[in-house]
């Protein structure tokens, strides 16, 4: 009997723990009843009832927790919120999500005002091609405040009075892929130019405007600003300072009623992975920046290694950039949009044992992230050979 008691009283703790969670959640519009979701209800009053009967209590409360927080966390219908009338700027709209997004946006009717750093280029004038004759084009460098005051005044004309329910801060550039050392100065500083302080300048600049519409910010940062990636310390270290901004700006608008998102998309293959030439130039700049020891040091042959690591990085990218387009779109309409948005292969493995795993798990497992085969500077093949020869 007093095993029956107990089993009683924990079982009756989950239910009384989610049964208040789901209806906080639909309090606040996070979710909605619908017939699915009733069916989901009895289908879990049907697994607690085989857990209590057929099952030891630990492994059946284990089993109904996680069936009701999966219903009411993952696959319960959340409420959205009508697209009509609402206006979104978007930064970054030459190439990859930003273009994406732009064009999945302006076909969902929204007042799309898409921001490039080049009004003339191909990506540019496809996608004013690709969208309706709402979507306003507006060239901005993001490390340029001239273009961004620019850029608000425009918006505002564009506007009128409908007031800017979004900003998807999406543009962002990763200078160099290279061991921190490696990395020159101006490059930590690129990534924070653009990454850190432009979005961040951006983001201040319209945000009179999204107190007064109580509207969106979502920002596309990087997992590479949660982990420590090897090769991408100074994209990394940009990406780290802006998640931390907005996860500030999160907590502090709630009270002007702006909801703050963050999406970390995995590895997809956009602008850097289509645009090869660019980082041949772009590793031709850097041996000839290098300085002299540091050269020596590594080597060439190790510097042109980890350029051609990259590139079979891109071969292995996700082509399709729907996933991270729906999770914008969701953090821009959801009743309740979710602080983190995760989408990419093994993302969460990479997180688990980032998060998790002790130091001495993690660092090796980040340490051979990308480096399949044996990759190491010249100095050290130097050192090794010394060894084996004494
Ligand atoms: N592709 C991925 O795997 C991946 C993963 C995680 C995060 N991200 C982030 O997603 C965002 C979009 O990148 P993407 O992958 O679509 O690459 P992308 O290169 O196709 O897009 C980046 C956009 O930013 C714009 N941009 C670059 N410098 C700028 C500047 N100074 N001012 C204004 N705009 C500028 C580019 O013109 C381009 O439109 C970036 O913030 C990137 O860091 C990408
Ligand atoms: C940094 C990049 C975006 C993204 O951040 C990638 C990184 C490659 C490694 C990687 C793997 C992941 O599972 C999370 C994203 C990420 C860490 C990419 C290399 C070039 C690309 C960009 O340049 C985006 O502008």
């Amino acid at each position: 009997m007093e095993a029956f008691s107990f089993s009683c009283w924990a079982y009756g703790s989950v239910w009384f723990f989610f049964i208040c969670l789901g209806l906080q959640r639909f309090s606040n519009s996070a979710i909605v009843l619908t017939p699915a979701l009733l069916v989901y209800c009895m289908l879990i009053v049907l697994l607690e009832w085989l857990c209590h009967v057929y099952l030891p209590t630990a492994l059946g409360i284990f089993l109904l927790s996680g069936a009701c927080w999966y219903v009411l966390g993952v696959i319960s219908p959340r409420k959205m919120l009508p697209v009509s009338g609402k206006a979104v700027l978007i930064t970054g709209c030459d190439s990859g999500f930003g273009q994406a997004v732009a064009y999945k946006l302006d076909s969902m009717g929204f007042q799309v005002v898409a921001t490039v750093l080049n009004i003339d280029g191909p990506g540019a004038k496809e996608l004013q091609q690709m969208c309706s004759n709402r979507l306003k084009l507006i060239q901005v460098d993001l490390t340029k405040p001239k273009d961004i005051q620019k850029a608000l005044e425009l918006t505002k004309t564009q506007i009128a009075g409908r007031g800017l329910w979004g900003l998807v801060n999406n543009a962002g550039i990763c200078v160099h892929f290279g061991d921190a050392e490696l990395s020159l100065m101006s490059n930590y500083r690129g990534c924070m130019e653009v990454n850190f302080f432009g979005t961040l300048e951006i983001t201040k600049a319209f945000l009179p405007l999204l107190r007064c519409s109580k509207g969106r910010i979502v920002t596309i940062s990087s997992p590479a600003g949660d982990q420590p990636f090897p090769f991408l310390a100074a994209y990394g270290s940009s990406k780290a300072a802006l998640t931390r901004v907005m996860d500030t700006f999160r907590f502090e608008l709630e009270c002007w009623g702006v909801k703050v998102s963050i999406i970390q998309p995995g590895c997809y293959k956009t602008g850097p992975f289509n645009d090869l030439s660019r980082w041949e130039h772009q590793h031709e700049h850097h041996l000839a920046s290098l300085p002299e020891e540091l050269l020596q040091d590594y080597g060439e042959e190790y510097v042109s290694e980890i350029k051609r690591l990259f590139l079979k990085i891109g071969d292995m990218a996700s082509e399709d950039l729907a996933p991270v387009v729906e999770c914008i779109t969701d953090a821009l309409l959801a009743a309740e949009p979710k602080v983190r948005y995760f989408t990419g292969k093994g993302l969460w493995l990479i997180y688990f044992i980032g998060n998790h795993m002790p130091f001495f798990v993690s660092d090796r497992f980040f340490r051979g992230f990308f480096l399949n085969n044996k990759v190491i500077p010249r100095a050290l093949h130097k050192q090794q050979k010394e060894v084996v020869e004494e």
